[in-house]
Parts: structure tokens; C-alpha cells; sequence
């Protein structure tokens, strides 16, 4: 293991638990959903590169079908549990309360962990399961009642949908992970989130498809520091104070998003990529309010 890891800030989250600031995602590390042998051996590999660089949280999902390979990476590490951050997402098709339960038992089976730091409900599927959202999330609490879960939190929640589930169990998620970067800043979402004491967590933190890190804006403020495109809005995210989870499956690009806590951006510099926002055209992924989940 490296011994040059770099000290990663932690947030505190609103029920006392505490979240490395950034971390590693894991969607695509592998060529395909399905949960083979073949795709846990690779997301082993990539995510045993990426806790070797230094990381220490670490994104998956129901919907990633790699929670497997992610459990085979950490048992390999030897990393003591207490120094790791893990969080699964419950998939499209687990919304139902009973559901949500069982294949929360299955989520720790494939991690090979008897307990999660965080699970977040994936999407809202307004348009499914007769939009009953506030059961899902009302078992979700449950999780974390019965010991086995640390945090409960949401994924890709606009502001109805966190007002929503709130007024129907008066309680708050931990924390809101949704499309974040400098095309696509999500007022609405962060606003809310931040009125909720809800944790902001950036999902395609660098723009998913690769455009931010070519914008010009960016480079101009890249050079000026001597830094990368990549590492210039990932030291936006953090001094926005978001959590970030970056993905990349090359060991270069592993250390050079964890390089980012050796410099600050000022104030103009901020701003200035904040006025980069592209509104709704900014979105990368699907629109929450009308993603209906993953097909059968
Ligand atoms: N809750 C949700 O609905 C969603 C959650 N997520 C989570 O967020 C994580 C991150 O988002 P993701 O969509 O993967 O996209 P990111 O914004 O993290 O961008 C990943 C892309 O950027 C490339 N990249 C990474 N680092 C660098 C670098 N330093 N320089 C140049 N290119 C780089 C990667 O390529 P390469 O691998 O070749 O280096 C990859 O193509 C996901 O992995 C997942 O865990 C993502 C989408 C939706
Ligand atoms: O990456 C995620 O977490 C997602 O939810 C997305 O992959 C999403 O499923 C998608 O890309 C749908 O087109």
C-alpha cells in the first residue's frame, strides 16, 4: 500500500456520521452490467488499483452489477473495515419496501461486509410504483435502525421530491448525490439540499462525457496553478464543499484526481467557473422527474 496517501477532509454528515470528501466511482469499470465472474475480476483489478492509490470511499450500485468485484477488492486490500467508506445505491427494481430489505441483504452478501456506511435510494422513479417514493425511503430508515446500515441518503432528488419524503416521514436523507459539474451546477437541487441539511455529493463530478475538461475557462485557470483540467473542478467541488467521486480505471488519472489538496482556488476563479452553468442543456445524464429506471 502507498504510504504517500494524501489526508482526505471529511464532512460531517446531519445523523453525526462522518463522509470522506472524495472518493472513487465505479460505474463502468467494467464492459457491462451483468454480475459474471468475468466482470467482478475486473472491477477487483481496477478498484484494487484505486484503493492502492490512496482512496478510501468508494461508489457502487445495485444498478452497476460490480458490487461483487468491489468486495473482491477490498478483502484483497487488507484494509482494516473502520479506514474504508462504502456506498451502494438500491437499484430500479427494489423500490418495494419488502424489497428493499432483502436486496439490501444482498447488496452486503456481494460486498462481503456486515455492514454499508451509505445507501442511497438510486433515482426517485417518479413515474413508477405508482410514484411512492416515501415507502421506499421510509424503509430505507429502517435500514438504519436495524444496525446494518450507517446512512441513509438519496440519489438524483430534486427539490420536490426531498420535500416529498420528508413531509411523509419527518425525516431528512443524509445525503443527495446527483449531476453536478461545472456544465450543469443544479441550483435547485443544491439549494434545497443545503435548506435540508442534506450532504451535496457531485455524481459525474468532471462532466461524465469529458467536455468541462476542455473548456477554455478551465484550461486559462489550469495553467495559472500549474494543475491539470481535471484537478481544477475537482478543487471547485471541494471548496463548493461537495463530496466527489471521480472515476477513472488508469492508475495515472487515480493520482492526479487525488492530487488536489496541495493548491486553492480564489474567489474570482470560483466564480468564474460557477458562470459556466448551461442550465438543463448542461445535463449529461436522465432528467429524474421523468426516468422511468433501467429496462428489465
Ligand atoms: N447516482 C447516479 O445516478 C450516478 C452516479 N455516478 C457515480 O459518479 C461516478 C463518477 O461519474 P462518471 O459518470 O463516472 O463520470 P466522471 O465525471 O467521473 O468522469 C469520468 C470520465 O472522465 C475520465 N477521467 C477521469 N479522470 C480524468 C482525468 N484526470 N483526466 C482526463 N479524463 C479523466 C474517465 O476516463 P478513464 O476511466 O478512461 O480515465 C471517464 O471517461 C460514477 O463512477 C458513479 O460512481 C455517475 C452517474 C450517475
Ligand atoms: O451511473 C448511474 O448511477 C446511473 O444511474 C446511470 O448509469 C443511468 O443508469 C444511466 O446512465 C441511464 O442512461
Amino acid at each position: 500500500m502507498s504510504t504517500t496517501r494524501p489526508h482526505i477532509p471529511r464532512i460531517t454528515l446531519s445523523d453525526g456520521t462522518t463522509i470522506p470528501q472524495l472518493g472513487f466511482g465505479t460505474l463502468r469499470v467494467q464492459p457491462d452490467r451483468e454480475q459474471s465472474a468475468t466482470n467482478a475480476e475486473i472491477t477487483a483489478q481496477v478498484v484494487g488499483l484505486a484503493l492502492e492509490a490512496g482512496y478510501r470511499h468508494i461508489d457502487t450500485a445495485q444498478n452497476y452489477g460490480n458490487e461483487q468485484g468491489v468486495g473482491q477488492a477490498i478483502a484483497a486490500s487488507g484494509i482494516p473495515r473502520d479506514e474504508l467508506y462504502i456506498t451502494s445505491k438500491l437499484g430500479d427494481h427494489n423500490h418495494r419496501p419488502d424489497d428493499v430489505l432483502r436486496s439490501f441483504e444482498q447488496t452486503l452478501e456481494r460486498l462481503g461486509l456486515d455492514y454499508l456506511d451509505l445507501f442511497l435510494i438510486h433515482w426517485p422513479l417518479p413515474t413508477q410504483y405508482d410514484g411512492d417514493y416515501a415507502s421506499t425511503w421510509k424503509a430505507m430508515t429502517e435500514l438504519v435502525a436495524q444496525g446494518r446500515l450507517r446512512s441513509a441518503g438519496v440519489s438524483n432528488f430534486q427539490p420536490a421530491h426531498l420535500e416529498r419524503i420528508v413531509a411523509a416521514t419527518g425525516v431528512a436523507p443524509t445525503v443527495n448525490q446527483f449531476e453536478l459539474h461545472p456544465y450543469f451546477t443544479n441550483e435547485a437541487a443544491r439549494a434545497a439540499s443545503a435548506r435540508l441539511g442534506i450532504a451535496i455529493e457531485a455524481h459525474s463530478p468532471l462532466g461524465h462525457d469529458g467536455k468541462p475538461l476542455e473548456d477554455a475557462t478551465i484550461t486559462r485557470i489550469a495553467s495559472a496553478h500549474g494543475k491539470t483540467t481535471a484537478q481544477i473542478i475537482l478543487r471547485w467541488h471541494l471548496q463548493r464543499g461537495h463530496v466527489v467521486i471521480p472515476k477513472s480505471a488508469r492508475p495515472a488519472r487515480m493520482a492526479e484526481n487525488l492530487a488536489v489538496f496541495d493548491f486553492e482556488l480564489t474567489a474570482e476563479e470560483i466564480a468564474s467557473i460557477d458562470a459556466l452553468d448551461r442550465a438543463a442543456s448542461g445535463r449529461v445524464g436522465p432528467d429524474p422527474d421523468t426516468y422511468p429506471g433501467q429496462p428489465d
